[in-house]
């Protein structure tokens, strides 16, 4: 497959990850190498916008290997001391709600870098909708050197705990490096759920998010 162009399932992968760089040099390394890979496999990135912490690495990276960027900036968050220059496009909206719904209809999968707060609310966020089948993306986390290991341990104590179902378990996909985490993602099938699917979701469609019937093959 070397010096081959190839292609993916995704058309465009929304990233979620620090606006800080964390503190050991392979988180910041992550980031550029997720970027390299989706520049490779030839997948537009949509993300918060900016260019604070690991979200400018990531989004200069598919920027300079020609791929499209977009940025979905709360009009509150767009002067530029609080984010930064943000290359590629860059859509403002209403407020952070708005955001995360924007960003998950524009994309065909999740991924999380490491990341603090605001990366583990936009990752539960969409495994949440997976659960309640509001969607049906892959979501995958990047586990740079086991950082998100005690998330997963808790995750699966949720399980064992009876709080977590095995099915809703196995939506997250989580690998060490960018190449088999996006492996993994165009593996991935969702289950499906009789009851759950006939719910109707007047939530989201108030934040004028698009429910999908599947990802794009
Ligand atoms: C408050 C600080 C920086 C604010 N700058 C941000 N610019 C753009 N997007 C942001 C910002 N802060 C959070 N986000 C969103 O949450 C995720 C990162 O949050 P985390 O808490 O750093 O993990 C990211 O995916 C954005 O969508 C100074 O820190």
């Amino acid at each position: 497959m070397e010096g081959e162009t190839r292609s993916s399932r995704f058309k465009r992968i929304c990233v979620f990850c620090g606006s800080s760089s964390g503190k050991k040099p392979s988180y910041q390394e992550a980031a550029i190498e997720l970027g390299k890979e989706l520049v490779e496999k030839r997948i537009d990135l949509v993300y918060g916008g900016g260019s604070v912490g690991l979200m400018g690495l990531v989004s200069q990276a598919v920027h300079d290997g020609g791929r499209h960027v977009l940025g979905v900036i709360p009009r509150t968050l767009m002067p530029r001391e609080i984010t930064g220059e943000t290359v590629g496009e860059v859509k403002a909206v209403a407020d952070m709600h708005e955001r995360k719904a924007e960003m998950a209809r524009q994309a065909d999968a999740f991924i999380a870098l490491p990341g603090g707060y605001g990366t583990l609310e936009e990752l539960l966020e969409v495994i949440t909708w997976a659960q309640l089948k509001i969607h049906h993306k892959p979501v995958g986390l990047l586990n740079v050197e086991g950082y998100y290991n005690s998330l997963l341990s808790f995750i699966d104590k949720a399980v064992d705990e009876g709080f977590i179902s095995p099915t809703a378990r196995r939506i997250i996909v989580s690998a060490p490096t960018a190449k088999q985490l996006v492996r993994q993602l165009e593996e991935f099938v969702p289950e499906y759920d009789e009851i759950a699917a006939k719910l109707t979701w007047d939530e989201v469609d108030r934040l004028s998010y698009v429910p999908d019937a599947g990802v794009q093959t």
